[in-house]
């Protein structure tokens, strides 16, 4: 019988090699495994540099989710001093072994992560470091917003600190289901009739679960959710809940009670001030980013 090569799974052990026109990678370990590939440490073996590669099993019938990701961020390098995207060392593709594959900058653990090690009891960041983190993850979906792109699935999980040096730097990751809104000519996109969930519950914007056409001010509602998620004591009201329409009632519920909401956090008002801009904007709106980061500012200074 034979074997699609892009059906079979990719999955290197430790000591396996990949090897480009530039470089050979040796696999380390494996960091991560998404819904098309997988990501792994790995050293190049000459410099012995550390490296994150990603990997993408080649489909007859999916578009390569890869080939975005790695036009994204060839668009948006250099966008800022300190960027927040993570850099592109390598890539390429292995026709018999069936995948494509991305060797970019390594970033360290997730915002996600990072949450989580902070442990049960402690729950959140403290609000300075929630709202730093924020302010950051705000810049880098302002960056990637400028070339017409929206994120659709801003979480957390998909935020990075970087290594080493960089660790007071954060990364977005994971471009797998972003889109473009602007056609060739730069104008939006006329917004379809109907659209399919796409993202993460928890995080997903209410336009997303009533099925309307996302577009930037969505990615911003999403990342206001990520605030909340870092900085409430108890998480989102809703966390744990995978019922699209009790959690959509849960985020009706922040603008309705936000003083409960918000968990007696001092800077609720603050906060209500931005969810009510972010609100109010439209499928066509661009986003008044300097609107928020003053309001974000206001709060931590
Ligand atoms: N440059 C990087 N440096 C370090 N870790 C990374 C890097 N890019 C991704 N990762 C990690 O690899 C794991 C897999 O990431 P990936 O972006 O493929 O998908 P995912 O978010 O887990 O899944 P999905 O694609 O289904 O949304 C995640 O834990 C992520 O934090």
């Amino acid at each position: 019988m034979s074997v699609d090569p892009g059906e079979e799974d990719v999955d290197f052990k430790p000591g396996h090699e990949i090897t480009s026109k530039k470089a050979t990678y040796v696999v380390e370990k494996l960091l991560g495994e998404g819904g098309f590939g997988a990501v792994y440490k790995v050293k190049e073996s000459k410099t012995g540099k550390l490296y994150a590669l990603k990997v993408e099993k080649k489909s007859e019938t999916k578009p390569s989710k890869l080939k975005m990701e790695i036009a994204i961020l060839k668009l948006v390098s250099g966008e800022r001093k300190t960027s927040h995207f993570t850099e592109i060392v390598d890539r390429g593709k292995k026709d018999k072994e069936g995948y494509f594959f991305l060797v970019m900058e390594l970033a360290g653990a997730s915002l996600a992560d990072l949450k989580k090690k902070r442990g049960k009891m402690s729950g959140a960041f403290s609000p300075p470091t929630a709202l730093s983190a924020s302010l950051q993850c705000l810049e880098a979906c302002e960056d990637l917003h400028k070339y017409g792109y929206i994120h659709r699935d801003l979480k957390p999980a998909n935020y990075a600190c970087g290594a080493d040096k960089k660790s007071h730097t954060i990364y977005i990751l994971d471009f797998g289901i972003s889109r473009k809104i602007l056609n060739d000519r730069n104008e939006l996109k006329t917004p379809r009739v109907t659209v399919r969930f796409k993202g993460t519950i928890k995080f997903a914007s209410m336009a997303c679960h009533k099925g309307i056409e996302l577009g930037w001010k969505d990615d911003c509602e999403s990342w206001f959710y990520l605030l909340l998620d870092l900085i409430l004591p108890n998480g989102l009201q809703w966390r744990g809940n995978q019922d699209k329409g009790t959690v959509c009632k849960a985020k009706e519920e922040v603008r309705s009670k936000p003083k409960d909401a918000y968990q007696g956090l001092k800077c609720w008002n603050i906060l209500d001030k931005i969810i009510t801009y972010i609100d109010q904007l439209q499928y066509q709106d661009h986003v008044d980013y300097h609107y928020i980061y003053r309001h974000l500012t206001e709060v931590l200074y």
